[in-house]
């Protein structure tokens, strides 16, 4: 992946990502109940900070604080798997090439374990 981030635009790129990935994901009834009483402004944090790890720039996260924030969540493969479907089509939006968004989903599927069933 490499220089990925920066190949893509850096923060510029991730924006644009971001809003597209939050239309989507806030239009799926399989998980929008999960930011239901979350407030605008973290949500939009939290798919900044999703696309920015996926895409390896800034904002990087071990298993262990992944656990930590969606504890009480009761995360189920299907809603991680929605995430997935979401994170590919906006990437696929902007342009990505497909093997850059195969490693972008590796990297979100290497935290699958650590966030589900919490
Ligand atoms: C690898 C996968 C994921 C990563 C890297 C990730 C990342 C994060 C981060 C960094 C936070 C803290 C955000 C903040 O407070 O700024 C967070 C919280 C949260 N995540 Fe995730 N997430 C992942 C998967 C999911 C999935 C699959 C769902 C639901 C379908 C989800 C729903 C939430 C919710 C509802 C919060 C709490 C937001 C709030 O009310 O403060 N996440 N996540």
């Amino acid at each position: 992946m490499g220089n990925f981030y920066d190949k893509y635009g850096g923060e510029a790129t991730i924006a644009k990502v971001v809003d597209y990935f939050y239309d989507l994901v806030l239009a799926d009834e399989t998980v929008n109940q999960f930011f239901a009483n979350t407030d605008m402004e973290k949500q939009r944090k939290h798919q900044t900070k999703f696309i920015s790890f996926a895409l390896g720039g800034p904002n990087q996260y071990t298993g262990q604080s992944m656990a930590k924030v969606h504890e009480g969540m009761n995360l189920q493969p299907n809603h991680f798997d929605a995430i997935v479907t979401h994170l590919r089509a906006a990437l696929s939006h902007f342009g990505v090439a497909e093997e850059d968004i195969s490693e972008a989903l590796a990297k979100v599927e290497s935290l699958r374990n650590d966030v589900l069933y919490k």
